[in-house]
């Protein structure tokens, strides 16, 4: 790969209120962008993020065209090529350690003297989401940290491994993790070997569907749409009695993937929120709707 696509959305900054940039910036993730920048300049929020070169420029046209169908006209949506030197370097001098919950921090690999008083997750995000930027990775890491026997678990849409690797540093005994996007499984892959943690995960190219469970427990930072259409399968995956943390929703969509997957027999509990964004925590009965 020699050079990445920039793709930016723009819209004026007097329309920006929170909902439509998170909004937005979601639309940005969805694409698989590991890290969004966000700039005012001259009365417009411009909220830019970077993409693998080989994504064919149907596949953005087709995302446009679904994003402007959704926004509305008040945005505007443009991309063009950029060196990868350029980004690596933008990208090193943007992204900082991110403490989260009590006892942990995502620290770049390439800072040197991580703290001692916290448990250090050293991270290379690669070209996968997942650094920790995002508000529903961070609820995601205090849920877990919340979670007191994580045992065996399935981090399903695992981006570049973050959660699995902070389980696995948090104590929980092996996991699996998954995501449909190679480039996710290669940079999780990578991350567990930085953090030498290679033998007590599984990592494969795929959905919920390629594993046999059962698992102890499951943490799913995907989308609202996707956890509701995935409620059967941690159903059929975790043990009863077994954890749940689903996240990727915002708040506005907590309510419908709550009801989703209590069909499924979740009992969901504590509400995690931040900037707008949810996550629901649980624990499997055994018991579905409809049995
Ligand atoms: C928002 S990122 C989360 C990454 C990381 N787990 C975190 O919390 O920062 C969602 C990830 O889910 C993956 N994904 C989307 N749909 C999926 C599906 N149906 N099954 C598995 N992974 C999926 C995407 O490729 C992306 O890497």
């Amino acid at each position: 790969m020699k050079y990445l696509w920039a793709v930016q959305i723009e819209t004026a900054a007097e329309a920006a209120d929170t909902e439509v940039e998170e909004t937005l910036y979601w639309y940005l993730t969805e694409l698989g962008l590991p890290f969004v920048e966000r700039e005012l300049v001259g009365g417009r929020m411009q909220l830019r993020g970077y993409l693998a070169g080989e994504t064919q420029a149907a596949v953005l046209e087709a995302w446009r065209t679904h994003v402007e169908q959704q926004m509305g006209g008040a945005i505007r949506i443009d991309w063009q090529p950029t060196a990868i030197q350029d980004w690596q370097a933008a990208w090193q001098k943007h992204w900082q350690p991110i403490p989260v919950g009590e006892r942990l921090v995502i620290w770049p690999r390439w800072l040197a003297n991580p703290p001692r008083d916290r448990l250090v997750i050293p991270l290379d995000p690669g070209m996968a989401f997942g650094t920790g930027e995002h508000a529903t990775t961070r609820l995601c890491l205090r849920a877990l940290e919340a979670e007191p026997q994580l045992g065996r678990f399935a981090d399903i849409g695992c981006g570049c491994g973050v959660l699995t690797v902070a389980a696995l540093l948090l104590g929980a005994e092996s996991g699996w993790a998954v995501d449909i996007d190679p480039i996710a499984t290669a940079a999780t892959l990578a991350n567990l070997e930085l953090n030498r943690l290679s033998d007590r995960a599984t990592v494969l190219t795929g959905s919920a569907g390629v594993l046999q469970g059962p698992v102890d427990g499951t943490v799913s930072n995907i989308l609202a749409e996707v956890v509701i259409d995935l409620a059967p399968e941690y159903a059929r995956l975790v043990r009863p009695g077994g954890w749940g943390i689903f996240s990727g929703l915002l708040v506005t969509q907590a309510d419908r993937v709550s009801e989703a997957l209590s069909k499924q027999g979740f009992q969901l509990g504590q509400r995690l929120e931040e900037g707008g964004w949810s996550c629901l925590t649980g624990h499997f009965t055994g018991k579905s709707a409809g049995s």
